[in-house]
């Protein structure tokens, strides 16, 4: 996969951001507002559609929202009229980094024209389009959201909608979907709603986002969430909902809460504040992972919230012992391999003063190939800690995500191929804890995990809620070649 930045290249990424607006004059403009608030959710490309009544305008890029869509090319957004639009940051999970993936994709279908934003990722993907494009599909990207396109393209029902739930019920894995046509606007979550999606107003008009955050910043109010399974339909300022899919229990997914969702959203399946819950988990933490030490500090920025969770719990106090750069990445130059070592000290470094002499415990949120927390203790110790503490905000996390987040492969995944001794020797911290599956659960407000999880957890348990056929037939061919390997050979 190619990656924007030189530093970066082995991090749990992103996901996806969406966001769409109906029954608004100028509604690209408050897209762009609202992508600019769920800038966190990706990085690598920003897109918009709108509809004026009679024709789709479609602006796509790459690199960040407010590069494409800023003051100084005020231009973009004025030639995005209309009063419905939809848009999208992009963190690619399927289809490589380039032009003809980024969304919204835009078709011209019999029912006139469809645009698509899309948060998540289609676990049979592969499988649909080899299906599609045996049987005359040309697809125009490499990304696994086309694969909606040409299945409403060609399913047999007479309606637009209807032929774009056909599609849906067609895909397994993770979707939450805006969608611009000539009627108006389309929102949905997939039926175990593993990806987020909100329903606001500004005033009439109708808002959708992946994340709160958003609808505060383009001046709307929350009104409640798109339900896992459901799909609306927004004429102007009207919704109509739908419930197309058979009931199921909802699984959205835990690491919104542990990382991806900005602190100053809201965890609507626990009812608070991304940030309360980051806090609570710290909290557990220290309950479950205490340690006699002179301060806790958090790795920034994510491991923050838990960090004064966990101090207010323990009452050891809490220091800013590392500063983060907000202004290193994506612009820099290729560095040299010499530089790229160094990398980590342009986004972090330690604050001496505050850690010298000092028995410390360090927060974060996940350790994914450990990278972080192996350059972090190492940076503690150089500026004159005298014990380090490792304390993880979620369990170990063992498994890759084929949900719309781009893990590394299960491989290159720490807590996959090590034991927590051998971890703690890695990282070459004086101790280290995760905080416990039960712990993460009762941080939302639950007793315990239980066998039936109220969220998606695969990351950490493996547990995987819907079937996952791309990556059943990528490790049957893989047998298969294992197996033709060993008979030649023989
Ligand atoms: O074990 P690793 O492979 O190093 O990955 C884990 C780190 O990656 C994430 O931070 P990241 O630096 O990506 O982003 P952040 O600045 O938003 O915390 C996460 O918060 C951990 O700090
Ligand atoms: N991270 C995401 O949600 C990505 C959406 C889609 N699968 C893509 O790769 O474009
Ligand atoms: S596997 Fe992990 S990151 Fe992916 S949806 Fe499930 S909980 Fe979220
Ligand atoms: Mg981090």
């Amino acid at each position: 996969m190619l990656t924007t930045n030189p530093f970066d290249d082995d991090k749990l990424r992103e996901e996806c951001g969406i966001f769409g607006a109906s029954g608004v004059d100028g509604a690209a403009a408050l897209v762009a507002l609202g992508l600019h608030a769920l800038q966190h959710r990706g990085q690598e490309a920003a897109g918009i559609t709108s509809f004026d009544g009679d024709h789709f305008h479609t602006h796509r890029a790459m690199g960040l929202v407010g590069e494409t869509f800023s003051q100084q090319n005020e231009e973009a957004i004025r030639a995005l009229p209309g009063s419905v639009a939809c848009g999208h940051v992009r963190y690619a999970t399927t289809g490589e980094t380039a032009l003809r993936n980024v969304q919204p994709l835009f078709a011209e279908l019999s029912e006139g024209g469809f645009a698509i934003a899309h948060n998540g990722n289609i676990s049979n993907a592969l499988r649909l389009r080899q299906e599609l494009v045996r049987t005359g599909s040309i697809f125009q990207s490499t990304s696994d959201t086309e694969t909606i396109i040409h299945l409403t393209a060609r399913s047999n029902y007479d309606q637009l909608l209807y032929k774009f739930i056909d599609a849906l019920k067609r895909v397994e894995g993770a979707y939450s979907l805006v969608c611009v046509t000539r009627e108006g606007m389309i929102a949905c979550r997939d039926p175990l709603g593993i990806r987020p999606l909100v329903l606001g107003r500004r005033g009439d008009a109708v808002i959708v986002a992946s994340e709160t955050v958003a609808l505060d910043v383009a001046g709307a109010e929350f009104i409640r969430e798109i339900e896992p399974g459901e799909l609306i339909v927004v004429k102007g300022t009207e919704i109509e909902s739908h419930r197309p899919f058979p009931p199921r229990a909802p699984r959205p997914c835990i690491f919104e809460y542990v990382y991806f969702s900005r602190p100053d959203s809201r965890a609507v399946s626990a009812g608070r504040s991304v940030y309360a819950v980051r806090k609570a988990i710290g909290a557990q933490l220290a309950m479950e992972a205490p340690v006699e030490a002179d301060i806790v500090i958090p790795v920034p920025d994510s491991g923050t919230p838990a960090a004064i969770g966990y101090a207010q719990e323990s009452g050891i106090p809490f220091e800013l012992g590392i500063i983060r750069s907000h202004y290193m990445g994506r612009t820099f130059i290729q560095p040299t391999d010499e530089i790229r070592h160094e990398g980590v000290r342009l986004k972090h470094n330690a604050n001496r003063d505050i850690v010298a002499g000092k028995r410390i415990v360090l927060i974060d949120d996940s350790i994914v190939r450990g990278t972080t927390s192996h350059k972090i203790v190492q940076m503690m110790r150089d500026a004159g800690a005298t014990e380090v503490h490792m304390r993880i905000a979620s369990p170990p996390t063992k498994n890759p995500c084929f949900y719309g987040v781009d893990t590394p492969e299960k491989a290159k995944l720490l807590a996959a191929n090590k034991s927590l001794e051998q971890m703690t020797d890695h990282i070459k911290a004086d101790s280290l804890a995760f905080i416990s599956m039960d712990g993460l659960y009762k941080a939302l407000g639950e007793a315990a995990r239980g066998e039936e999880p109220s969220h998606c957890d695969a990351c950490f348990s493996g547990e995987y809620p819907t079937t996952l056929t791309d990556q059943r037939d990528r490790e049957t061919a893989d047998q298969l070649a294992l197996l033709e390997e060993t008979e030649a050979a023989e």
